[in-house]
């Protein structure tokens, strides 16, 4: 049934609230998981981000070095668009096997793409609703620094490297507040989720 992309910023709540639809019965396609499938050794994408960046983003045991690849990716912009290149298309066709696949299994199913990079990837327009996890931008720096560890420099050079609210907020069909406390967040999930499992919204022909 209804095809959603629940897009936001970095630490903006997506999971939170996808972990919550999956608990109520939605397949989540996450994003984020299936790059950290497709960037598994042996990989062509992983063997085309060692030739693009050189070996030494990879492990001595042949994994990818996330952490010398961030930090090359989230200080140059030319850099990060070179990986979005090599990324972007292959998650794009994985993603969408998997909603067909869950969409062939019971077509009734609500699939929910977790995706943080959806403004600036948008070519393809699938989606029957657009859901947008909205903190401001120095709540979810705030909470990069204090729940993931992260130096307040880092915390903004992801921020600046992804769409602005402003951006994200303009392509929402929904809006859900994250800026309070969890239970506010699950609270309008729970409500989305009435209307997303009742097929009060787009169903797909
Ligand atoms: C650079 C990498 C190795 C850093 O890995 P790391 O484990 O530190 O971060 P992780 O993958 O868990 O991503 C955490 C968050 O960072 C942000 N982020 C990741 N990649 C990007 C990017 N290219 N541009 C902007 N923000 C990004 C997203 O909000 C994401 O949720 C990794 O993020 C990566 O390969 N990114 C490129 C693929 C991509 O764009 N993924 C995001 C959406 S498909
Ligand atoms: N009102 C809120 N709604 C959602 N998460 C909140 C809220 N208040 C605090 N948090 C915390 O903020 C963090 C948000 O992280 P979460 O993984 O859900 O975000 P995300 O958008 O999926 O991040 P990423 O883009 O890195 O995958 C969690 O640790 C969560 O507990």
């Amino acid at each position: 049934m209804p095809l959603v992309a629940l897009t936001g910023g970095i630490a903006s709540g997506k999971s939170t609230i996808a972990d919550r639809l999956a608990s109520r019965g939605a397949v989540v396609v996450d994003a984020d998981a299936v790059v950290r499938e497709l960037q598994q050794p042996g990989m062509p994408v992983l063997l085309a981000i060692a030739d693009a960046f050189g070996e030494g983003m990879l492990l001595a045991d042949g994994s990818l070095d996330r952490a010398a690849l961030g930090a090359v990716v989230f200080a140059d912009d030319e850099a990060r668009q070179r990986l979005n290149a090599i990324v972007h298309p292959a998650v794009a066709a994985e993603s969408a096997r998997r909603f067909r696949e869950a969409l062939e299994r019971d077509p009734r199913t609500v699939v929910v793409y977790d995706v943080p990079l959806l403004v600036e990837a948008r070519a393809d327009d699938p989606w029957d609703l657009v859901v947008v996890a909205h903190a401001p931008a120095e709540t979810r720096i705030a909470r990069l620094v204090a729940l993931r560890g992260m130096t307040e420099a880092d915390a903004r050079a992801r921020v600046a490297s992804q769409a602005s609210d402003e951006r994200r907020l303009a392509i929402a069909d929904e809006v859900i507040d994250t800026d309070g406390d969890v239970e506010h967040t699950l609270a309008q999930t729970d409500a989305l989720w009435e209307r997303l499992s009742s097929g009060d919204v787009g169903a797909r022909s």
